[in-house]
């Protein structure tokens, strides 16, 4: 499968692209998204204690990829796409926002003295890959480089967070606006600096649920 460049901003390596993911694989996403999801939380850059939040509005699956083929598959393709192993990656999340749901003006990156820095650096990356048309509303909005991504099945984006010396990129802010009609299907990926160790509490409770 081709990957086709759409567009590229300089100033964040921000690529917008068409082809990592066929049609057939973003309804497979949303089906397992749905299936497993659970509202949205953000963790605390200080603390490092994830909670919900009025800020990201959206249920959140992150369903592992050993459970998945599909996931397992993507996850490869994603590294094979921006050249950094597999390892580097937070679990993937199946992100759902319904009318109103959005995910406020925020930066993916930490700031320096974070807890969550410890475990593999910094979120260098992020991915998105979009899993539906959204009837209207839900872009993905970067204000400081006067840019908007109208999701589209199919697409997604790349982005850098943070400059060479992995410090957050100012220009990185975003935010997924909100979806004003239908309802908005995504993948969000972050990579890290170095590889990152999946927590296993995370793990145990997912294996759990998929067993009782
Ligand atoms: O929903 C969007 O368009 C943005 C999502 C996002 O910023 C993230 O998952 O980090
Ligand atoms: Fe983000």
């Amino acid at each position: 499968m081709g990957v086709k460049i759409l567009s590229v901003n300089d100033s964040i390596g921000l690529v917008h692209f068409r082809g990592l993911i066929s049609d057939k694989e973003c309804s497979e996403l949303i089906a397992i998204g749905g299936s497993n999801a659970e509202p949205s939380e953000v963790v605390d850059g200080v603390s490092g204690v994830s909670h919900q939040t009025p800020g990201r509005r959206s249920m959140v699956a992150s369903p592992a990829a050993d459970s998945y083929p599909i996931i397992e598959e993507l996850k490869h393709r994603i590294a094979c796409f921006v050249g950094i192993a597999e390892e580097h990656q937070e679990p993937l999340q199946i992100l759902h926002y319904t009318p109103g749901g959005a995910y406020d003006i925020h930066y993916d990156s930490f700031l320096e003295g974070a807890p969550q820095l410890k475990n593999g650096g910094n979120r260098m990356l992020t991915v998105l890959l979009y899993l539906n048309d959204v009837e209207e509303g839900g872009w993905t909005q970067f204000p400081h480089i006067m840019t908007n991504i109208v999701p589209s099945v199919g697409t997604g984006i790349l982005f850098r967070n943070t400059d060479t010396q992995n410090l957050q990129l100012r220009e990185s802010l975003h935010a997924g606006l909100p979806v004003v009609e239908g309802e908005k299907w995504i993948v969000s990926v972050w990579i890290r600096e170095r590889a990152y160790l999946v927590p296993l509490v995370n793990r145990t409770t997912e294996i759990l649920r998929r067993t009782l």
